[in-house]
């Protein structure tokens, strides 16, 4: 780490957020000889033990050393709740703390993102950037791996489920049942179905950008990486760039690194917006009262912030069921332990949900619009991630495509204020009727025949629950983040006022600065976010690169 930032030195590009796209983004720009590039993240080196052990995920989530501690704002879809809506401030970003799951999405998602007036952004065109980033272990012929869509040879491995409960096999019989399809590869393109989940991990230890990434790139030289710095604003001649000011951790004065050909954003959904608006770009009334001075008056920057809400169901299982619940303590945790340490099946290698289920809310629907999730394990009403004292399972269900749309506003030119974060959850009512549809779909599962060998009582919610209305109440209460904010830069032609970057992720109405992270997804794909954010920054590479 070096003593201290060369301001004297410009370097190429400025990567802001050595995150799950910064550190693509920086890897692949440095691969050009004689780049010279310099990433600026605000959290520390990927230290932590709990980051690469995949069963670390829940503990990282109330870590403040490597995250940024958030909280949306009260509204009435979350019964006046405020919810904790944690992001990676760590080498790796949300990526070094977020649940490993894979899942590309829908073809029709991206076909949208065209649709819209993003050239270059359809299903077909990021076909060869989803298969440039992965490595996809296993699933051979009979396996249903599609070759010719599938990628084998990409930095960031993606494995099946290892480690099977016999409970999570019922529940697929269930679904199967209840005639939904066993989807051999949820990821080729046709989503529906149920089955178990791909992960990024890989002979038990998590995969991130930034090991896969950022670091090999880092060894060939080139990349500057200065991590505990925290962009501050991004400096400006006139409209353009010229580089960013940065607060190191425990020093008082601002220092400024130039840029000699281009400023990258990957700050993250929140940080980049709240970024943009405190270095000037913004809605006018919003620059001037928080105190900037209005660089470019763009509407649209923080607008559109879109995330999934979750909720889940609890069924206590019959006392013979030995879930994570009971193999997560004692003589049972130190065996996972042993087992994990030789490389076998084991729960400190799973991810938090083990089942996907993709389903159409409505059998008129063309494409499913909803996420069901199940494991054998359960958390205590009201905590997160905290394992309940007796066997139980858990199921979930979010929408996919919400309609509601939020905002993040900074509270104020220092970036050590928190912004305000309101994702504005279940206010549009066909997201509120498609939540509903998820959890009673769920709960009938739960409560279907072949499962009562194993689950005797429904705790969460409980008989307290029987409408619609009963289960939109009890989703308000008691749901929360699916983490998977995405939008607050959309990216849209510069005559649609609210769109913050071009299809190429300039940023409207300046120069020399770009944005490319989850933020400049114009809606959310139908999944988890990571993968979708891993594209747009292998696609920005070469955007920036002219390849
Ligand atoms: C808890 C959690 C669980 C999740 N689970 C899954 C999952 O299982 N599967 C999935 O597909 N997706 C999941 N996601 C979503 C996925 O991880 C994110 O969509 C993705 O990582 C976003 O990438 P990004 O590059 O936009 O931002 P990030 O990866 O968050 O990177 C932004 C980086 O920028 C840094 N930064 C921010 N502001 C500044 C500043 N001013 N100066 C310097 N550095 C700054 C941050 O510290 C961070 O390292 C999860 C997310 C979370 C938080």
């Amino acid at each position: 780490m070096p003593a201290g930032i060369s301001v004297a030195q410009a370097f190429d590009y400025i990567v802001v957020g050595a995150g799950t796209a910064g550190s693509i983004l920086a890897a692949r720009l440095a691969e050009d000889t004689g780049t010279t590039v310099c990433v600026v993240e605000a959290g520390p080196a990927d230290r932590h033990p709990l980051i690469h052990v995949p069963a670390g995920f829940t503990r990282l989530l109330s870590e403040p050393s490597v995250t940024w501690q958030f909280r949306t704002e009260p509204s009435e879809g979350t019964a006046g709740r405020q919810i904790a809506t944690v992001q990676g401030r760590v080498l790796g970003g949300s990526g070094a703390i977020n649940g490993m799951i894979y899942v590309r999405g829908q073809p029709a998602d991206y076909d949208h993102w065209a649709q819209l007036g993003n050239r270059g952004w359809g299903y077909e065109d990021l076909l060869p950037y989803f298969r440039r980033v992965e490595r996809r272990i296993g699933g051979g012929s009979d396996g249903g791996t599609d070759e010719a869509v599938r990628g084998r040879s990409g930095p960031i491995p993606v494995t099946d489920m290892d480690w099977i409960h016999p409970v999570s096999e019922a529940f697929i019989d269930a679904a199967v049942k209840a005639g939904m399809p066993r989807n051999p590869d949820y990821n080729s393109g046709d989503q529906e179905g149920v089955g178990y989940f791909q992960r990024t991990i890989d002979r038990g230890l998590r995969s991130t950008t930034a090991k896969a990434y950022l670091k090999p790139a880092m060894r060939r030289g080139a990349i500057r990486l200065v991590t505990r710095a925290t962009a501050t604003a991004v400096t400006f001649e006139g409209t353009r760039a010229t580089g960013v000011r940065v607060l190191r951790d425990g020093v008082q004065a601002e220092e400024t690194i130039k840029a000699k050909r281009e400023v990258i954003l990957c700050a993250g959904t929140v940080n980049t917006a709240r970024l943009l608006q405190i270095s000037g770009i913004g809605p006018a009334g919003l620059l001037r009262d928080i105190g900037a001075d209005v660089v470019a008056d763009r509407p649209g920057v923080g607008a559109n912030l879109i995330d999934h809400y979750s909720a889940r169901l609890v069924m206590r299982a019959r006392p013979h069921v030995v879930t994570l619940n009971e193999l997560a303590r004692g003589p049972r945790l130190a065996g996972q332990i042993l087992r994990w340490a030789a490389k076998r099946p084991s729960i400190l290698a799973l991810t938090p949900s083990q089942i996907y289920l993709f389903r159409k809310s409505s059998p008129e629907l063309d494409l499913p619009d909803l996420q069901c999730v199940f494991t054998p394990g359960s958390y205590k009403e009201g905590q997160h991630y905290v394992l309940d004292s007796y066997p139980g399972v858990t199921g979930g269900a979010w929408q996919h495509r919400p309609l509601s749309r939020g905002h993040v506003h900074a509270r104020s030119l220092d970036v050590r204020v928190d912004p305000v974060i309101q994702p504005n959850y279940l206010a549009h009512p066909i997201d509120r009727q498609v939540m509903v549809a998820g959890m009673n779909f769920v709960r009938s599962l739960l409560h279907s025949p072949g499962l009562a060998a194993y689950l005797e009582a429904e705790t969460i919610p409980g008989d307290k629950v029987h409408t619609d209305d009963e289960m939109l109440d009890f989703c308000r209460r008691n749901g929360s983040t699916g983490y998977h904010l995405v939008g607050t830069a959309r990216m849209g032609s510069p005559d649609d006022a609210m769109a913050v970057v071009d299809d190429r992720l300039k940023v409207h109405g300046v120069g020399a600065l770009r944005v490319a992270d989850a933020s400049v997804m114009p809606g959310i794909p139908s999944a988890n976010t990571h993968t979708a954010t891993m594209v747009v920054a292998e696609k920005a590479s070469d955007m920036i690169r002219e390849r």
